[in-house]
């Protein structure tokens, strides 16, 4: 059992020996990080006591909802049996092929192999490998470019960061590396000008028809994205978006990669998002909803053309100590059960996800400084904006983002501040009585939000 210690004695521990991810080390330490001791279901308990209502199911990742002791048993039993063996010189063990097969069923026709990783930027990295292997295999070692887009996020390794279109990652780390390129992200709301979102789609779409040309067919090896970007700020490209990348990827013979690190496993009500914008990628990455984050792991779901590719090719030499390790398999093959067997992802489509949906649009859509209420699942999200007539954002991206999300924190609920849009991804269990009550509290926060515009002369 954890040590009992009181908040600030956590606290100090934490800030003399604790260097978090993303964090500016130094701001954090003034006012010491909070300390969160337990979970159930869609709650989360700090170490005063707060019972706090996690709109982003952990980092969109927690999509059973805390609190299964079911998985615990499950990785009790197997640690007890075989706490670790690899995969790698012509050896496997039961877990990491019951998980395989397992996946090989809910994942789409087509996709019956699978490669793990530890994480989501493990697995784009993988992907990279991937992808410029297969060419080399099928003689074009020139075709080696991939392009992702601005503001797309695929994880924090270097070819994950280089991949993704974070500028402010690129310049720490003397990033992208070689091979990179980036195309404008499909934002109606700031690039659609007087188009619809239709017309916008398409005209988005088209900017990686003229980049694949910039480059030259022959040198782009494939695109990658978000179905719907994430850490962006939960961008849902027009319906007219995927299925125009896909016809440009198919006239150039350039892959399709789906980063479905966050819209896999059942958050957009389908188990991947590419089923929900009704494309077919040629390789998906995943992590995330695949534990609903009880345990670490990704993996590269490869698709028969690429697979046939990469075994033609004989070795192929990339891979990870942990790469399927038993315990974190057993673990994701229960979650991945109770997403099918307890029609998690079934009741999202047809249930919570409309009902989260219609309620996120009547709560939000009142308030004199929020636009683009938009979410399709259980991903959703809204823009601070300085004036909706005029489609108009704050001037400086990101300031208010982070008082409104204050706001909330404050109020004993998590949502996130990706910029000045306020996104959500709770645990796809949430009762419809959850959603209710998720709500009241982020109005109750919206309202003094607009107060606190008004005091700081921001609106
Ligand atoms: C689409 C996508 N691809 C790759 C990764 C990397 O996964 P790992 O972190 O497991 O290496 C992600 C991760 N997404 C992510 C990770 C951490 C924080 C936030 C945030 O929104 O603040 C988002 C992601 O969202």
């Amino acid at each position: 059992m954890q040590k009992q210690r009181t908040t600030s004695q956590w606290r100090e521990l934490d800030a003399a020996h604790h260097l978090h991810p993303f964090t500016d080390t130094a701001s954090l330490n003034q006012a010491g990080a909070r300390v969160m001791t337990r979970g159930e279901g869609i709650y989360l308990w700090d170490s005063d006591g707060n019972k706090i209502i996690d709109g982003m199911a952990g980092l969109w990742c927690v999509n059973v909802g805390y609190g299964r002791k079911d998985f615990a048993e499950v990785a009790r039993r197997q640690m007890e049996e075989l706490p670790f063996y690899n995969t790698f010189f012509k050896t496997t063990h039961p877990a990491v092929v019951e998980l395989s097969s397992l996946l090989a069923e809910v994942t789409p026709a087509g996709f019956e192999h699978v490669f793990y990783t530890n994480s989501g930027s493990e697995s784009v990295d993988t992907m990279i490998r991937m992808v410029r292997r297969y060419w080399d295999v099928q003689g074009k070692p020139e075709k080696k470019t991939l392009i992702g887009r601005w503001n797309g996020y695929h994880g924090s390794t270097i070819g994950g960061a280089s991949l993704g279109g974070m500028k402010y990652m690129h310049e720490q780390g003397d990033l992208p590396i070689p091979g990179m390129a980036h195309i404008e992200q499909p934002w109606w709301y700031k690039h659609g000008k007087d188009m619809t979102p239709d017309e916008f789609g398409v005209v988005a779409a088209r900017w990686l028809d003229e980049r694949i040309q910039e480059i030259g067919a022959d040198k782009v090896a494939a695109f990658v994205a978000e179905p719907i970007q994430g850490a962006g700020g939960v961008i849902i490209p027009p319906a007219t978006y995927w299925p125009e990348i896909e016809r440009i990827c198919r006239k150039h013979d350039v892959l399709i990669v789906a980063d479905e690190v966050i819209c896999g496993f059942g958050r957009t009500g389908e188990w991947f998002g590419h089923q929900h914008f009704g494309f077919q990628p040629d390789l998906f990455t995943a992590a995330k909803g695949l534990s609903s984050g009880y345990l670490p792991i990704g993996a590269v779901f490869v698709g028969k053309r690429v697979a046939e590719g990469l075994v033609a090719g004989g070795d192929f030499n990339h891979g990870f100590t942990y790469s399927g390790h038993p315990v974190c398999a057993a673990v994701a093959h229960a979650n991945v059960v109770a997403l099918r067997d307890e029609g998690i992802v079934q009741r999202v489509k047809d249930d919570i996800g409309p009902y989260m949906q219609k309620r996120w649009r009547e709560t939000f859509s009142q308030f004199e400084h929020v636009d683009d209420v938009r979410g399709v699942g259980l991903i959703q999200a809204f823009t601070l904006v300085k004036n909706k007539a005029k489609r108009e954002l704050f001037p400086d991206f990101g300031e208010v983002g982070t008082l409104c999300r204050d706001i909330f924190f404050r109020n004993n609920l998590i949502m996130r501040a990706c910029g000045d849009h306020i996104v959500c991804s709770p645990p796809l269990v949430m009762t419809r009585a959850e959603v209710d009550e998720m709500l009241g509290v982020a109005a109750r926060c919206l309202a003094e939000f607009e107060q606190a515009l008004k005091a700081r002369g921001l609106a």
